[in-house]
Formats: structure tokens, sequence, C-alpha cells
């Protein structure tokens, strides 16, 4: 007996290819893997009306025949018969997406070149019509000179018709196979793919017009990651450049403030306690509030104005080169501001060990509690200058700090999902909303909760860590005429010495030992702390930041500041992110696991930083 006609479902990437073939071929699939590659074979079987079984294979999605990724390479062999563990599919199902015909027809114009039997399923309608966009399906079936059946996968809509249309192709005598394929160049692909979707749309309304005219560049395969990496990029430029006259203020605020407070209190421990603790330590972190603001505008302006969840777009693949999908990427991005709402939105995710691998890197992205440490360090020890004419060092640095824990996470994630949380990442899709100007009260209603926040933080949890190591840094004092420094002395000073034992291989000194501890209740604190630790170290010196860069540049060498950099991208100092895991694993394996391999993460990052940059003469 011959074996069952041989169906491909191809077509561009969240087509809908797999809701088509999951609609068509219902529980009967089978799921392997293609010899030699790690590529996954979803096939699967179906019925035609005549009681015929035919077999359905869900290629991965392609934007042509010319591979730039293992799984486009294996749909354009299996396409021209040339994939091992593969026949020559009979003929091909050409899943387009109904509102983006024009970019989705050009891979439809290279497969019917094939001169195997295509049918074209025009899915997605649902959509197109919502966005205001009609189509005759008849005219394009014209146009292409192939059968077209207007779909919609998730409702199941069109099915029948579609089933027809294969039973019609498969029931043709076979043709002789198109050896030489049609060699198209991209740009009469292009254009020709453009002259049919515009043939073929009866009706669009202006506003789908200018959505989908902005989308062709922001969502283009070379423009769209070009513009969202420089859209990042002036956003950290912002977060340096603009700040520096507010963070003025601020500190005039704090340094004023403690003056009037050291000329009111009588000399004594309550004046320390309250202008070393809490004026030193506090005001050390608020002046951080600009900079925060800064970030949290251009994240506010992202989304309110749609572009967000095409940024998410972009991301679906390069999420899926490291086992993820598109849909980890809201609550990664989340937790650039906080990993706390980072990872509760990932109960978004179905499935369970995606949903663990995207817990277990949240805190790898840059959260803005690292911010008063990142710029503290940045602005003490790289030099105010541009690089190129224009780039500020400052926010190069800071971008690459960024940068570096987006590259921890994704390696992370390659390991976790081909270890301890092993699996395929599944497909995703998310709407696209439409374009729009940000709303300014929104955005001043949404910066001035950010605000709040941050502020109750740092009245909180940052003051009450800040008076418990101002007390554990002043007492026991040492006794007079000791040459052993205040600090040296205290119960502080002493546990620190223990610490530096364990971190002295990896370059960090008696200033970050003592941080270390009290920035685990959040990593501010570290900045706190050594606001704090240099105010008891050297009374006489103002608060505020001014004093701890003068005291920083004084006390630390380059090496030591770019690895306690470095350690800060990955250690996981926060205990309310510890908290939030265990609450949402349900159990204490799964955060004990992120502490462990983060902080071993953090260790040997920040000690590979710190030799090499001894070894190249920092
Ligand atoms: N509204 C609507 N959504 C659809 C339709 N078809 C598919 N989707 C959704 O679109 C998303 C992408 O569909 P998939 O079937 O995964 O797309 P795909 O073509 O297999 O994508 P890749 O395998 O990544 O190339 C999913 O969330 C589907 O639920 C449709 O006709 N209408
Ligand atoms: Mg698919």
């Amino acid at each position: 007996m011959n074996p069952a006609p041989l169906i491909a479902m191809a077509g561009n990437p969240n087509a809908g290819k797999s809701a088509l073939f999951n609609a068509l071929t219902g529980a009967r699939q089978k799921v392997g893997n293609y010899p030699g590659v790690t590529v996954e074979r979803h096939a699967g079987r179906m019925t035609l009306d005549d009681g015929r079984p035919v077999e359905l294979v869900d290629l991965p999605g392609a934007y042509s025949l010319d591979p730039s990724s293992l799984d486009e390479q294996v749909t354009r062999d299996v396409l021209l018969g040339k994939q091992e563990g593969e026949r020559r599919p009979d003929a091909i199902v050409v899943v387009v997406d109904a509102a983006n015909l024009d970019n989705h027809l050009r891979f439809t114009l290279q497969l019917i070149a094939l001169g195997i039997p295509v049918v074209v399923a025009l899915n997605m309608i649902d959509l197109a019509e919502r966005d205001g966009l009609t189509l005759d399906a008849e005219a394009l079936e014209r146009e292409l000179g192939v059968p077209v059946v207007a779909t919609v996968a998730v409702r199941r809509r069109g099915l029948d018709e579609l089933r027809a249309r294969i039973d019609d192709a498969v029931s043709q005598p076979a043709k002789a196979p198109v050896e030489a394929r049609a060699e198209h160049d991209f740009r009469t692909l292009q254009r020709r793919a453009r002259q049919i979707a515009k043939a073929v749309t009866v009706s669009e309304t202006a506003t789908r017009r200018w959505t989908h005219r902005i989308d062709s560049i922001v969502l283009h395969p070379v423009a769209g990651p070009v513009i969202l990496l420089a859209l990042m990029f002036v956003m950290f430029q912002a977060v340096f450049a603009w700040s520096e006259a507010p963070i003025g203020w601020i500190e005039s605020l704090v340094g004023w403030v403690g003056e009037g407070a050291s000329a009111i209190l009588p000399d004594g421990l309550i004046r320390s306690a309250v202008v070393d603790g809490v004026i030193g330590g506090v005001g050390a972190v608020v002046v951080f509030l600009p900079q925060i603001l800064i970030l949290f505008a251009f994240i506010l302006i992202l989304e309110a104005s749609g572009y967000m969840v095409r940024a998410a777009f972009l991301m679906d693949r390069v999420m899926a080169s490291v086992g993820l999908s598109g849909r980890a990427f809201i609550p990664l991005l989340s937790s650039f501001a906080c990993a706390v709402p980072g990872i509760m939105a990932t109960r978004t995710i179905s499935d369970e060990k995606e949903r663990l691998a995207t817990i277990l890197i949240a805190p790898l992205m840059t959260c803005s509690a690292r911010l008063p440490v990142y710029t503290i360090i940045i602005g003490a020890f790289i030099p105010n200058q541009t690089v190129g004419g224009f780039v500020g060092l400052q926010g190069l640095v800071l971008f690459g700090l960024y940068i570096f824990g987006i590259l921890g996470a994704m390696g992370a994630s390659l390991l976790l999902r081909r270890t301890v949380t092993r699996g395929a990442s599944s497909g995703f899709m998310m709407e696209m909303p439409k374009y729009q100007w940000p709303r300014f009260n929104d955005l001043l209603l949404g910066l001035w909760q950010r605000a709040l926040i941050f502020l109750k933080r740092a009245g909180t949890i940052i003051l009450v860590t800040t008076i418990i190591l101002w007390a554990l840094l002043s007492f026991p004092k040492p006794p007079a005429g000791s040459d052993v420094s205040p600090v040296d002395y205290s119960v502080a000073g002493r546990v620190s010495q223990g610490i530096e034992v364990l971190v002295e291989p990896i370059g960090f000194n008696r200033d970050i030992s003592l941080a270390l501890i009290p920035a685990m209740a959040a990593r501010e604190v570290a900045v706190a702390a050594i606001g704090t630790v240099y105010a008891i170290d050297n009374p006489e010196d103002s608060a505020g930041e001014r004093a701890i860069v003068t005291n920083l540049r004084e006390r630390w060498t380059l090496p030591t500041a770019l690895a306690f950099l470095m350690w800060f991208v990955f250690a996981p100092q926060c205990i309310s992110t510890i908290a939030i895991t265990r609450r949402e694993t349900n159990g204490w394996k799964w955060p004990l696991f992120m502490v462990g391999y983060l902080f071993g993460l953090a260790y040997v990052m920040a000690g590979v930083t710190y030799w090499t940059a001894v070894a190249i003469g920092l």
C-alpha cells in the first residue's frame, strides 16, 4: 500500500500553522526529532471526507527558503525533499496572516514556485476584520493561481473547506516536481507581494494603514532589532544625562538637612544616629530618585505608545533560542523595574517548567534597585567623557551592565532548560495594540506612584537596615587612644572580617564586606551602608553623595570597583525576591537553588572581572 499522502504546513512565524495543524489533526499527533538536529518534528493524521488518511507535518516558521536559522533550514530541506528522515511532501498548506499579507506573501510566492500543489490558508481573518481590514479571498486566489481558504484556526472556521481543498490537491495526478527552484530575488518578490496585497485589499481604515506602515519598520527582521537596541541605548544615556541637575538639588537638600540636624542636636550618640545613620544612609539612596524616574518614564512611554508588545514580538525568536517563549518576555521586562512583580507576572506562562525557568532568571534582569549601586560606582570611577564624539562613556558602561545581566539570563536559561527545567519552548503571539500618543496625565500618575514606592522603601526597609547597621558599626567603641578605626573595632567590622576572607580572592575590600550582608535586605542598602561606614569613619565629612564618591576614589582601586559592579549584576541580594520565589514555587527548594546558582555566578564573574582588570593593568 502506498503511504498516506504527506502534507506540510508552512509559512512565516506566528501565522497560525500550529493552531491550524492542531485543529486539523486533533489529538492524533506524534512529536519526534529530525535526525541529527534538535528541531522537533510534529506530525499528525487527518481523515479526508472519503475516509482516506493523510499525514500532516507542522514545519517551523520561516521567512524564506534561504535559511538563517536551524529551524528555517529544516523547513527548506523538508520542502525540497532533502531532509533526512522525511519524504518530500505531496502538497503544502501555506498559512498566511491576513493582517500581514505583504510580508507573508513573499514566502508564499517562493513556495508556489516549487511546483508542489499549494493550498493557501488565509488565517487570522478575525483579527484583520477587527482592525478594519477587508480582503477578497477570491481575488487572492486569482492572483496567486492556487486555492485560497479563509480560516480562523482558533475558532475552527474554514476547516471543512480547507480539508476539501487539501483533498483536491492530493487527488491531482502527481506532477514531476520542479527540480530547480525559481530563483526570485528579494526585491522582485517584495514588489510582487505588495502588488498582490494591494489588489486584494477591499478596504482598510486609516488607523490600520498607519499601524501597518509603522509595524513594517519596527517589526522588520533587521531594522526592528536595531531600533529596539537604539531605543534602549538612548534610554540609558538619558538616565545619566538628564539626571545631573535634579540630583544636585536633592544632594543640597540632604546636605542642608544634615547640617541643620548637626546644629540642633547635641554632640553624641543621638546626633551620630541621625546624621550618620539616617541622613547619611537614606540620603545616599534618595538622590537616585531622578534616575529611577527617568528610567520609568521611558518604560511607561514605550508601554503606553503600544511599542512594548512589538518589542516582545521581536524578542520572541531570541527567547525561543534560549528555550523560552515570547510570553516570558513581559515578566522579564517587568523585572527591569523589580523582580517581585516580574516573578508574579510569570503566572501567565502555562508551561510549568518554562515558568520556573523564567522565575529563576528574573533576578538577572537589572532592577531599579541596582541603579543606585551602579551609578555611584560608575560616577566615581568611570570618567565623564564622550567616546566617538557623542556617546557618554558612563551611560555606555551602564548599558553594558544591563547587557551583562541579559546575557547572563540567556545563558542561565539555556542551561536550565536543558537540565533542571528541561523542555521545549512553546509558541506564542500577543495581539498588537494600536499605536497612540501616551497621555501626559497617565504618565505623571505612573511616575508619581513609582516615586512614592521608592520613597516608601527608603523610609522603611532602607531606614531600618541603615539604623541597625549604624548600631552595629558604632559599638563597641574603641578605647580612647586606640589606633584601630571605630568601624574596624565595631561588631559589624569584626563580622565583616570573616566575610572579607571569603571575598578577598575576588578583589573585594573591607567596605564591600561590610555592605554585603545589609544589602541582602535590598540592593540600594549597599550604597547606604557604604555611606554610613564613611560617615562613622570620618565624622567631620559632610554627608551626601560627594563625600562617598571622594572616599571611594581614595580607598578603592578600579579593578575592585569593576568587580563590585559585576557582583551586583548577578548576586541575589534581595530578600523580597527570595520570599516571592518561595511563595510562587511553594517551597524552599527553588529559592535556595536560585540563591545558590546566582551567588556562584556572581562570585565567579566578579573574580574574573577583578583578575582580568588587574592583568591588563587597570
Ligand atoms: N485570533 C486568532 N488567533 C490565531 C489564529 N490562528 C492562530 N492564532 C494564534 O496565533 C498565535 C500563533 O499561532 P501558532 O499556531 O503558534 O503559529 P505558528 O505559525 O505555528 O508559529 P511558529 O511555529 O512560531 O512559526 C497563537 O497564539 C494562536 O492561538 C486565528 O485565526 N485567529
Ligand atoms: Mg508552530
